[in-house]
């Protein structure tokens, strides 16, 4: 049996993973659970996975909680520090980090050394400070295992291969939920509007991220992190079925894909199980004639800013993914609070990366100290 530390069990990609957990109750065990501070769902998790530990992001619902449970055997605590006893609980062999955000990772750094195997979810992690994740895992032997749905289907077409032989990565994006519009149809679009994603129920945030393409600019340089590809060989095609979740190519031309109905369980259950492949308790069955066309376009790097930035960030390396992860989460919690305009998130970005000299080789510090700077930058401009 495996037992789980799930951070962010209250959010999408937490909820599905209970999911998984509650499907095979004879391979995987709750041991330990964070989240922020939805009560409600909260609660459900706790009562129906009965953890040994729960932290939660503030004081307030950590004494809510210990009101409600603190006649149960769970341990509680909060904040950062919380946040880390989670992800390094002992009991617990896999980290599931399903947080939101660049506060993944310490929690991720301390699982590493605590030798928890990753399932990682918060890209965020990876863009801020991807050489110091990989080099932890790799110094500490643990392995990185992708649950982003392009992540896991690139690692899926790589079983077996020899990643000598890989010449490309082809991520697809949807184009997300204005992919029919022109840059001057975005002016006035609502936040109502960027959260109507057409293919994927996910997180507000990310949300927003697929809409500017930023999405795809994090796991373009997730990519390079977990694959090692230099990013001349990650390309982005735009498709907008999200049928084919990414695709390989080798040095003999061949291409290789993983194809499924979005649905973000088959990744989560995948890295969970790796390497085996379980059954999928929920399946809907891939028909291809239900779906009739697949339709492709090459990505256009001037309408989509966002993922231009990322692949200009991803190049210089050192700091500059850090202010480019920290400039996008603030500007688009600004626009999730309706404090600026849809296209103000690129400009507010666009103005982070331009006034920062690069720090190369960061330190876990110097990471931090910029990440904190960022966004203090970003909301002056606010
Ligand atoms: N959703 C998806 O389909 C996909 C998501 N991802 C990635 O997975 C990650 C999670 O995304 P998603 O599930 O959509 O996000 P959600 O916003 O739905 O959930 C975020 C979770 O993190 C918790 N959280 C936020 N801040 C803190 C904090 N400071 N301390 C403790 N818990 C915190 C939230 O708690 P609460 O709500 O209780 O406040 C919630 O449980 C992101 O990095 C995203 O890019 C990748 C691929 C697909
Ligand atoms: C489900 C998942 O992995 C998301 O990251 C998804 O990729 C979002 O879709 P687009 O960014 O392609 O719109
Ligand atoms: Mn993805």
């Amino acid at each position: 049996m495996k037992k789980i530390s799930l951070l962010g069990a209250t959010g999408s990609i937490g909820k599905q993973t209970l999911d998984i957990i509650k499907a095979h109750p004879e391979q995987f065990k709750l041991s330990a659970l964070a989240f922020g501070s939805n009560m409600e769902s909260g609660i459900k998790a706790i009562e129906d996975f009965s953890p040994k530990f729960v932290s939660v992001k503030d004081k307030e619902t950590y004494d809510e909680l210990k009101s409600l449970f603190g006649h149960k055997s769970i341990t509680f605590s909060y904040g950062i520090d919380g946040l880390i006893e989670a992800a390094t609980y002992d009991e617990a062999d896999i980290l599931v980090n399903a947080v939101i955000g660049s506060v993944g990772l310490l929690p991720t750094m301390k699982a590493i050394e605590s030798k928890k195997t990753i399932a990682l979810a918060n890209k965020e992690t990876l863009v801020t400070a991807g050489h110091l994740v990989t080099e932890h895992a790799k110094k500490h032997g643990v392995s990185l295992l992708p649950v982003d749905s392009e992540h896991s289907a690139i690692f899926q077409c790589l079983q077996g291969e020899n990643e000598k032989s890989l010449t490309k990565i082809i991520l697809t994006a949807s184009g997300g939920s204005f992919r029919d519009k022109t840059r001057s149809e975005l002016i006035d679009v609502t936040v109502e509007d960027a959260l109507k994603h057409p293919n994927w129920s996910m997180g507000a945030k990310i949300t927003i991220d697929s809409a500017t393409m930023m999405n795809k600019g994090l796991e373009v340089i997730e990519a390079f992190w977990l694959f090692n590809m230099p990013y001349e060989k990650i390309e982005v095609l735009l498709h907008k079925e999200s049928i084919i979740h990414s695709m390989v190519e080798f040095h003999d031309r061949s291409v290789i894909a993983q194809l499924g109905s979005p649905d973000m369980r088959v990744p989560i259950q995948y890295a969970l199980t790796y390497p085996e492949r379980y059954p999928f308790p929920h399946s809907k069955q891939l028909n291809l004639w239900e779906i009739g066309t697949l339709h492709f376009e090459k990505m256009d790097l001037e309408r989509y800013r966002c993922l231009k930035f990322a692949y200009e960030s991803g190049k210089i390396g050192g700091t500059m993914p850090t202010v480019l992860n920290a400039a996008n989460e603030e500007a688009v919690a600004a626009f999730l609070h309706g404090k600026i305009k849809f296209l103000q998130i690129e400009d507010l970005i666009e103005q982070a990366l331009t006034q920062h000299d690069v720090i190369n080789q960061p330190t876990l510090e110097t990471i931090q100290e910029i990440d904190h700077s960022t966004r203090a930058f970003v909301q002056s401009l606010i």
